[in-house]
């Protein structure tokens, strides 16, 4: 059987008297791009903090590479990257001097380190503006330098968490792009997030933790069938939502939802028909962190 990349079983970690993992089982395959979704204040940093061996678990167990998270934190350390929410670049510096920087502090002679970043100053589209420091940087430039200087080294799994949190769409895209071609050439990656979008978009597969547990898990298709069929829509003459109607996806359902809908409907609507986004499927399952689990 090949190893996973990342394999998490009851893990636990408290801070005071706060709860903040409460059981964490998951495992992410090598070369996938795997998810983890949750509100403000879920965990989801603390549980990459683990992963990455910069804070030590209460209970349970986590294999990074192959690695102990407690017992191998050195070969652990070996095996990732991790972009963090505020990465360690240096905003008096510019671009490439941090990008050289750390290609020395990782173990790179000059001429290496000078190689490295120009590499990256061009794959990120960053060339423009490698002599710039960094503090007069935009939001996704930065975040695409915070992304090189965590490549400087190769490194199998990448964490990214909430790599694209205040980005524009623009900028967000762009991002996603590096990111699924990062996955492209087999590097395993764990990001989080709080856009379901996001996740519904790069991920093979999300899972969604809530009140320090993993409420749910699979692919995004798995997750929207999870919570039932179709949702029939009523628009309005200027194309804006008037009401949704979860159903079963059964016709009697949808039938019973169409007879109601004709009675309430104002003059112009229409009615349309959608697979339930990852909104509902967000919603549906961090209400009630008891239903809908499953794994
Ligand atoms: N070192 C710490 N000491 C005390 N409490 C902490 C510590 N680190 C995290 N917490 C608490 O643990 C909870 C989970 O925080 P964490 O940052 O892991 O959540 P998150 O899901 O990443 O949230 P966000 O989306 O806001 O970044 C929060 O209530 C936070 O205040």
């Amino acid at each position: 059987m090949i190893t996973p990349a990342i394999e998490v079983s009851g893990l636990r970690k408290s801070f005071g008297a706060q709860t903040v993992l409460d059981g964490i089982d998951l495992t992410v395959p090598k070369g996938s791009i795997f998810a983890l979704l949750g509100p403000n204040g879920a965990g989801k940093t603390t549980l990459i903090h683990i992963l990455s061996t910069l804070v030590a678990p209460d209970a349970g167990s986590a294999r990074v590479g192959g690695h102990d998270v407690v017992a191998d934190k050195a070969g652990v350390k070996r095996s990732v990257s991790l972009t963090g929410q505020f990465a360690a670049v240096d905003e008096i510096l510019t671009a490439e001097e941090n990008l050289r920087m750390m290609g020395r502090l990782s173990g790179l002679t000059p001429p290496e380190a000078r190689a490295r970043a120009d590499q990256l100053l061009a794959h990120f589209d960053l060339a423009a503006a490698a002599r710039k420091r960094v503090k007069t940087f935009s939001g996704g430039m930065r975040r695409r330098l915070d992304l090189a200087v965590s490549l400087v080294v190769d490194r199998p799994i990448l964490f990214l968490d909430e790599p694209t949190t205040g980005l524009d769409t623009r900028s967000r895209r762009a991002l996603w792009d590096i990111i699924l071609e990062l996955a492209g050439r087999g590097i395993t990656i764990f990001l989080t997030t709080q856009y379901l979008e996001e996740a519904d978009q790069l991920a093979d597969t999300i899972a969604v933790i809530a009140h320090g547990r993993v409420v749910a898990c699979g692919t995004a298709e798995a997750l929207k069938s999870r919570i039932g069929g179709d949702v029939l829509e009523l628009i309005g003459a200027n194309d804006e939502i008037i009401r949704e109607i979860p159903t079963d996806g059964s016709i009697r359902a949808v039938q019973q939802s169409l007879e109601e809908l004709a009675r309430t409907a104002p003059a112009g609507a229409r009615v349309g028909i959608r697979k339930p986004s990852m909104d509902d499927v967000f919603l549906a399952l961090t209400s009630n962190p008891r239903e809908g689990t499953f794994s």
